[in-house]
């Protein structure tokens, strides 16, 4: 495909910590990356780790408005930094999956006429009817799950309609939340959003539809009709359809970019805004993920994906819709302990710092002298169960390790719980598998090296840490193109190949075999403890 050099296209990530920019030109080289970090940037809304997590401890939400006002600074930081906008000829963007926004009644047409001269913060200040969004580090649901599993006929049929059994996080069962605990607020919501449809809607300039990728985290849509399933819509809340909007495909073109950002910005007028999807769709876009490879990716969340072609859900993991090929699938499995917990013991054991942290895991033996460690800091999603869990090698709980100790328990317990659950759905390491690692913590090649060891695999990264934002940078470019048959694979053909950043210390398998036999033993102890 010929795309002008001169053009650019910009893709977008909505995360949990912050919000993210990339921009590439057409022939898919990175021209520009910029960035807002909530908590620092933006400390007026008093977040930790981008979120609050209430007394309860279950319920984590965000600050919409929070989300609005980092995209006024970015865009401000761009054209701070001389950003040509006027080369842009489309966009996209993702968000971090299955939080909501709940739009008040009449915002719509607030969206239609943004005035250029104020910021989005000031014009939309009064447009939402429930200002805590909701997000997926939510665990508060599990009574609206149980109902929607009873009501539609058992966790294995809601799986087999939506992908996924009931989830606390999933956004049907934080809907159905808000409109029993504050039907005021629900009957008051015009339209509701997810993060990437919410984050389209302030680039479009009007409500932009849920794509078919991102639709699948939310336990109300059909992911082989790719429509609402009426079942689930039935057990979430009442009107919930004219709420929500129709699914469109991820790769449609939604329509043409505000004039609020043409004149405040330079955009052109005919600049494309391209369907907004999750942050790990967008990362399975961005690492050109192939079938055969597995993603690991190392943000807030840690998520292991892989692309699948015959779906079939199960009441562990999830299946989306594949964001860039309309017939394929995604299978994703969520751990919510990830980089937090990570920096927690950095911040314990290695005095705050990655570099020591790093050189503990440099300088510690593979295999930890078989001790153990699960560190569920937060109520896991993968498996169920909360709270710090460490065996030596006789598999005897034990209070606590050495600080190195400690590290590399950590590290180790986080990948062997990762191919552990990635082998229980039938997902196999074969010779010729390719790791392929992004988020945060992929910079740092010495947890690569652990993943390596643990998954017996070479591991590879993508030059731009943020995989989600380049991916939607090559969805903007290819949404253009899509309508006339130009596949996302030969759109995208030009686009830098993955890095092998890491391959197996000889021998690890051997060490690693034992011990993954192991963690799956323990892990399965501590989940029937938890449950008692
Ligand atoms: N050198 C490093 N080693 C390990 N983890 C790191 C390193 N640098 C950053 N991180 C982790 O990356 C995380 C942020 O990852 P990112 O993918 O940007 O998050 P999100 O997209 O969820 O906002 C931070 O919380 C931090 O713990
Ligand atoms: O809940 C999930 C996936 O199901 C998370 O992966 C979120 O999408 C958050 O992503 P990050 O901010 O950690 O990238």
């Amino acid at each position: 495909m010929a795309a002008s050099t001169d053009s650019f296209y910009l893709g977008f990530d909505f995360s949990t910590q912050q919000l993210k920019v990339v921009a590439v030109d057409g022939n898919l080289r990175v021209v520009h990356q910029d960035n807002v970090q909530f908590d620092s940037e933006l400390p007026e809304f008093g977040t930790r780790g981008g979120v609050h997590i209430h007394a309860d401890s279950l319920t984590v939400t965000s600050p919409v408005l929070m989300w609005v006002k980092a995209l006024d600074l970015i865009l401000g930081k761009m054209k701070n930094a001389g950003f040509d906008f006027s080369r842009v000829k489309a966009l996209s963007g993702s968000g971090q999956q299955h939080g909501s926004v709940y739009w008040r009644k009449g915002t719509n047409q607030v969206l239609r006429d943004l005035h250029p001269g104020k910021s989005l913060h000031e014009l939309l200040k009064g447009g939402f009817a429930v200002s805590d969004s909701p997000v997926w580090m939510d665990s508060s649901t599990t009574e609206q799950c149980q109902y929607l599993e009873t009501a539609v006929g058992g966790a294995q049929r809601v799986a087999d309609i939506t992908g996924s059994r009931a989830y606390e996080r999933f956004t049907g069962n934080q809907i159905a939340k808000i409109y029993k605990a504050q039907p005021e607020k629900y009957e008051d919501t015009e339209r509701i959003s997810l993060v990437s449809s919410f984050a389209a809607s302030l680039f479009l300039g009007s409500y932009a539809a849920i794509d078919y990728s991102d639709g699948s985290g939310m336990n109300l849509m059909d992911i082989f009709s790719k429509q609402w399933a009426d079942s689930c819509l039935e057990a979430t809340a009442p009107h919930l359809e004219e709420r929500l909007g129709a699914p469109v495909h991820s790769s449609a073109v939604l329509g043409l970019l505000s004039p609020y950002h043409v004149t405040r910005y330079g955009f052109p007028e005919d600049c494309k805004v391209v369907a907004f999807t999750g942050d790990n769709p967008g990362s399975l876009a961005g690492m050109r993920l192939q079938e055969g490879d597995i993603a690991v990716s190392l943000g807030t969340s840690d998520t292991v994906f892989l692309w699948i072609k015959e779906p079939r859900p199960t009441v562990e993991g999830h299946i989306f819709c594949n964001p860039v090929d309309r017939p394929s699938y995604m299978a994703l499995i969520c751990y919510k302990n990830g980089s937090l917990t990570r920096e927690r013991i950095r911040n314990k054991c290695a005095g705050g710092s990655w570099e020591v942290f790093s050189s503990v895991l440099r300088t510690t033996p593979i295999g930890n002298d078989g001790n153990i460690g699960i560190y569920f800091d937060a109520m896991e999603i993968t498996p169920s169960a909360v709270g710090v869990h460490r065996f030596d090698k006789e598999n005897t709980k034990v209070a606590g390790f050495s600080a190195q100790g400690e590290i590399r328990a950590l590290v180790e317990g986080q990948f062997l719980a990762k191919r552990v659950h990635a082998e229980k759905l039938g997902y196999k390491i074969i010779p010729g598998t390719r790791v392929l690692a992004t988020g945060g913590a992929s910079s740092n090649k010495d947890i690569l090296q652990v993943l390596s060891d643990v998954f017996d695999a070479p591991v590879y990264t993508i030059d731009v840490a943020n995989s989600a934002c380049l991916g939607c940078g090559y969805r903007a470019l290819q949404g253009l193109v899509a309508e006339s048959g130009v596949s996302f694979a030969e759109a995208v053909r030009k686009a830098p190949e993955p890095q092998l950043a890491v391959t197996p210390t000889p021998g690890a398998d051997k060490v690693f075999a034992p011990l993954l036999r192991r963690y799956a033993e323990l892990e399965e102890t501590v989940l029937q403890e938890s449950k008692q």
